[in-house]
């Protein structure tokens, strides 16, 4: 179904008491608050999950960051998927490019981690993008197609309803640099056509795609009017509570 979504992702930042604040600041903001007909969602590190889903209502959703990609056993310092979903959270943030490149992430483990998370009832949030050198050198349509086909292709239809996509090109993540309105568009379209192609248009059209890099307040309702976006994925931007909601408002 297709949602308009905004996701935060807080990466590697706060404690868990800092967290439990920040939640409650963003959980009474979006109860006090009109919103437009818009999913809220929070990706906190591991170990704020059970006391954030505590403190946030039915409003918003709880996203992870990473799962393992085994189900169970002798994997020293993993989360699993069910683990995740135990502790009441909706989403699961898989392949992002900070995982990609730090953490050695390909296609074939996030496979493992997208069957994981969609049998243990978790929607992922699967992102994609290409770095600066793939977009000179024009390969940026060709990157996206094939992060999407190796990593998501396998799923039937039915599955692929599931999943979320967010297009973070890697040059905008964390750098004040801003895809422009239209190169955010002419990608989420392209993404878009590449769903028709394989799924046909009804999950095509059911399907969020979401933009990330360097979104903001002031950015956020121009990307957010064009026609393939339905929303976004922030960091920066989703520690304060306030531009966070700023964000949400611009729909
Ligand atoms: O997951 C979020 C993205 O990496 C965007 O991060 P940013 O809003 O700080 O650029």
């Amino acid at each position: 179904m297709r949602r308009k979504i905004v996701a935060g992702n807080w990466k590697m930042n706060n404690t868990l008491e800092e967290g439990i604040e920040l939640a409650g600041q963003i959980n009474d903001l979006v109860e006090n608050t009109e919103i437009n007909d818009v999913d809220v969602v929070i990706g906190t590190p591991f170990i704020h999950l059970t006391e954030v889903n505590k403190v946030v209502g039915e409003k918003i959703g709880v996203a992870a960051q990473n799962c393992a990609d085994e189900k169970s056993g002798a994997y020293t310092g993993e989360i699993s998927a069910s683990m995740i979903k135990s502790t009441g959270s909706k989403y699961v943030i898989l392949g992002h490019s900070e995982r990609r490149t730090y953490y050695g992430e390909t296609n074939e483990i996030l496979v493992k981690k997208v069957n994981l998370t969609l049998e243990n009832g978790l929607a992922p949030i699967f992102c994609i993008g290409e770095v600066l050198e793939e977009r000179e050198a024009e390969k940026h349509f060709e990157v996206v197609k094939s992060q999407i086909a190796e990593g998501l292709f396998h799923l039937s239809a039915e599955e692929f309803g599931k999943v979320v996509l967010a297009y973070e090109p890697v040059w905008a993540i964390g750098t004040g640099v801003t895809a422009s309105s239209d190169q955010a568009q002419e990608m989420h379209a392209f993404i878009r056509k590449t769903l028709v192609e394989q799924y046909g248009e009804e999950v095509a059209n059911n399907t969020s795609i979401l933009y990330g890099g360097s979104c903001k307040p002031s950015n956020a309702k121009e990307l957010f009017e064009n026609a393939d976006v339905d929303g976004g994925l922030i960091g920066g931007a989703s520690l304060k509570a306030e531009d966070f909601m700023g964000i949400i408002t611009a729909f």
